[in-house]
Formats: C-alpha cells, sequence, structure tokens
C-alpha cells in the first residue's frame, strides 16, 4: 500500500501546491447567499466541493464548522469526504485532536481506520499531552496510508508563548515536536507521511525545519494576513517541503463556481512564484 508521503507528494507533482480549506463561517455562508443552517451548510460544501474536488491537491475540511450542527453537520461532513476522495482530493480533516494514549487510539479508528464514516487521508493532531501520546494515530496511519499533521507552530498570536518556551535542555518546546516528527520520518521518500503545522504568519523564529522529511502545512495565508512571500522568510531552506493552505481567502470569491476555481488557481500561482518546482 501507498503511504500517504507518497499519496501526497503524487498529488502535489499533478495538481500543485496547493490546500484549501472548506470553513463554513456563518459569515460566509451568508454572504453567500445562505441560510445559517444545515441546508445552507450541505449547499455550500457541494459547491466547494464541485469547484475544487477535481483540481486542488488537498482539501482541508475543518471539522468544528461541521459539529456545530450536532449530528446532522456531522453527516453532512462525511459526505463531503466521501465526495472529495472520489473526486481525486486528498482529505486533511482539521480537528486538532489530541489526549492521553488510550483515548487517542479511539480518534486514530474514527479518522485513520478505511471501515470508518469519517475515514480520511490524514488528520491535523496536538503534541501538548506529549508527541509519544499521538503513536496510536502514528501507527493506523502508517498501517493504512495515512497521514498526520502535528501542530509545531500555529499560526494564531497566543501560540508561541506556548510552543516557543524554553525546555530543560534548552530546546523550545516546538523544537522538540519538530525533531520528535522528523525521527518518525526518518528515511521515508519521496516525502514522509507525518507533517507539521507551521503558521506562515510566525515570521523567521529560527526554528530548524531542515530535517522534518515530511511536509509543512502552511495555515495563516490569506485571511489571517500572510501573504505567499512571507513562505521564504518563515521556511528559508525548507520551501520546498511547504502545503501553502487558504480558507476564507479562496471561499470568499464563492459561491460562484467559476469564481472560486480562479480563486484557487490565483493563490496557486502566487505560492508557485516563490515555492521550488515540484
Ligand atoms: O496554526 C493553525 C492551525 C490551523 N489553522 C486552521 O486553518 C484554517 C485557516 O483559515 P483561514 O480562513 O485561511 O484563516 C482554519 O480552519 C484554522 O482553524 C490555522 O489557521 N492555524
Amino acid at each position: 500500500m501507498e503511504s500517504f508521503g507518497t499519496r501526497l507528494h503524487r498529488a502535489i507533482t499533478e495538481r500543485g501546491p496547493l490546500c484549501v480549506g472548506i470553513d463554513p463561517h456563518p459569515g460566509l455562508l451568508a454572504r453567500w447567499g445562505l441560510p445559517d443552517d444545515v441546508q445552507g451548510l450541505d449547499r455550500f460544501t457541494q459547491t466547494v466541493v464541485e469547484a475544487l474536488g477535481d483540481r486542488v491537491a488537498v482539501v482541508k475540511p475543518q471539522s468544528a464548522f461541521f459539529e456545530r450542527f450536532g449530528s446532522r453537520g456531522v453527516a453532512i461532513l462525511e459526505s463531503t469526504i466521501r465526495q472529495l476522495r472520489d473526486a481525486g482530493s486528498l482529505v486533511l480533516l482539521d480537528v486538532k485532536r489530541g489526549d492521553i494514549g488510550s483515548t487517542v487510539s479511539a480518534y486514530a479508528s474514527a479518522y485513520l481506520d478505511p471501515s470508518s464514516p469519517l475515514y480520511v487521508d490524514a488528520v491535523t493532531a496536538s503534541p501538548y499531552l506529549g508527541v509519544g501520546s499521538l503513536a496510536p494515530m502514528f501507527e493506523l496511519a502508517a498501517e493504512h496510508g495515512g497521514g498526520v499533521f502535528v501542530l509545531a507552530l500555529t499560526s494564531n498570536p497566543e501560540g508561541a508563548a506556548v510552543q516557543q518556551a524554553r525546555t530543560a535542555d534548552g530546546r523550545t518546546v516546538a523544537q522538540t515536536v519538530i525533531d520528535e516528527i522528523s525521527q518518525l520520518n526518518r528515511g521515508a521518500t519521496p516525502l514522509g507521511s507525518f507533517g507539521l503545522v507551521v503558521g506562515a504568519t510566525i515570521g523567521d523564529t529560527g526554528h530548524d525545519l531542515s530535517g522534518v522529511g515530511g511536509p509543512l502545512l502552511a495555515p495563516g495565508l490569506g485571511a489571517q494576513g500572510a501573504g505567499a512571500a512571507d513562505l521564504r522568510t518563515v521556511f528559508g531552506s525548507s520551501l520546498a517541503s511547504v502545503l501553502p493552505s487558504y480558507s476564507r481567502e479562496v471561499l470568499s470569491a464563492g459561491p460562484d463556481v467559476a469564481a472560486l476555481r480562479a480563486a484557487a488557481d490565483r493563490v496557486l500561482v502566487d505560492c508557485r512564484a516563490v515555492l521550488p518546482a515540484r
């Protein structure tokens, strides 16, 4: 079975280095002329699937915006995941899960076991109960060709106080996460299956990302203020591993399908101007 890293590498080669998030904010639903209810959510996600499912390498539904409608919202998330995968996108579910290991096993089954209704190609995970507590996710991902993106240096301004705090050995908390994930990817080619989340908003923090060997998801572009040019400052010599991620910047072009496609094409051109050819 092909690893997630191999599948992601191919998707990026074929479709370009871009992840687009599905974040149906109430304000976006209103802007699209849709009600803030389950029908509005369904119409919104159907439109994004139609516009981008067959052209963007990775689509990242933000689970919170589906969960806020309860079981009917989660049912729409399930069908959205299936439709995106059928259309050829890799689906990265943004859920930022993390807990003690025995509970992480259940999260792993929920998202990374192919028999689950919420089965996706990859998930986001929080390492703040210890990177080791995420081991059940790493194991199930490896078994079934899935991926895990672990938060390292998040795009929000509050993240730095925790993530850039120094540990007893002098490394930052984030650097310890980076180093542990680098170990997991050792020897993987062309790309490891274990990624990191590093915000495009954080500037030059001096962290060493050169040995990660897996994808570096870069949210914070567009609505949070970072632009493609900021990727150079944040990632330096690791630019070749970056997967830029945009949500509101692209989604605000809807509901017209052609306009959504044009917005995704535009941000991809911006990113290609900065990232090495892949
Ligand atoms: O550090 C992080 C980690 C995750 N996110 C998520 O990405 C999108 C960003 O949406 P935009 O509309 O492009 O701002 C959203 O789902 C966040 O929860 C992040 O922003 N930063």
